[in-house]
């Protein structure tokens, strides 16, 4: 067995179509839910904004809002279906991400959940980095118009198979996020992301690969289908990379649900043939993972 996962698993990514009708897009994520789960995944996982279109415009009305926590059924229906379905299907979901209202502050938040098997909150991550870019006759896109940003590193302890590090969309092109959860023993990193059209192309399939690459573990992005008569056009492409930066599973842009088996033996081999955990110099640079770092396991 491996030294970092306890038990090999089947991993869904579900590249769900999301539109305008909430309660519609929750009915639809869970009917994917149980999709998956009766396919044999063990850890479900949904993608950025799955409860909405993608959209600073859109943000405030779909808010829900989770504390106190359970929230009730009216703050938060996308809390409750994620609960209901990981309990109905006996798996790990991976919920992610819904915007999310702090009542005390009024602040919206970017942000993503993860349910056990027996339907209880293990953790929620908020987009720690915003997704403000301008890039020239392209797009331009200012989170943070809308949206605060979270302030910790995420690492979820799935009791039966180990740790998964998780982090949302533009929080990928940080590998610092990356390097701390896997330097504190992740197995796999889980990105719910919405890329675009533009930097889809670019660089989606770079930064899973590289995460994977440099950290030698599994990472899994998970994107909504791509919807061209939103004003927000999803690249599409969920994935799912290997620790020696293979890809093992990729969709195209429509909806459609990525499979891959996560072996924990894959990672030990890697690390063994490029051994880079010990020999890292520390005495060089510093440890990103062993300075002041606000975590939660
Ligand atoms: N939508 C995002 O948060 C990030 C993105 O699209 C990108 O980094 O590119």
């Amino acid at each position: 067995m491996s030294t970092l996962l306890k038990k090999n698993f089947k991993i869904g990514l579900i590249q769900l179509s999301s539109g305008s009708d909430k309660q519609k897009n929750l009915a639809h994520a869970r009917e994917k839910v149980l999709e998956a789960a009766k396919a044999g995944a063990n850890v479900i996982v949904l993608p950025e904004c799955f409860n909405s279109p993608y959209g600073c415009q859109y943000f405030p009305d779909y808010a829900e809002s989770i504390e106190p926590s359970p929230p009730s059924k009216e703050d938060s229906p996308s809390w409750h279906m994620l609960s209901s379905a990981a309990a109905e299907t006996n798996t790990y979901i991976v919920g992610a991400s819904i915007p999310e209202l702090e009542p005390k502050t009024k602040k919206y938040f970017n942000t993503a959940f993860v349910f056990n098997p027996e339907g209880e909150l293990l953790a929620t991550h908020r987009k720690t980095h915003l997704f403000d870019i301008d890039i020239p006759g392209k797009i331009k896109f200012i989170e943070s118009d809308v949206l605060s940003a979270g302030n910790k590193v995420t690492i979820v302890d799935l009791p039966e198979y180990g740790k998964i590090g998780l982090a949302i969309c533009y929080d990928v092109r940080f590998p610092e996020l990356a390097m701390i959860a896997a330097r504190k023993g992740a197995f796999l990193l889980v990105y719910p992301g919405a890329f675009n059209t533009t930097t889809g192309p670019m660089h989606w399939s770079l930064q899973a690969r590289a995460r994977a690459m440099d950290n030698q573990v599994y990472v899994a992005m998970c994107s909504p289908a791509r919807d061209t008569e939103a004003t927000y056009h999803a690249y599409g492409h969920t994935m799912v990379v290997n620790p020696n930066a293979d890809v093992l599973a990729e969709l195209e842009e429509k909806e459609d649900i990525a499979y891959a088996d996560i072996d924990g033996s894959k990672i030990d081999e890697t690390r063994k043939g490029i051994p880079l955990y010990t020999q890292r110099r520390f005495d060089v640079y510093p440890d990103v993972s062993a300075g002041k770092v606000r975590y939660e396991e």
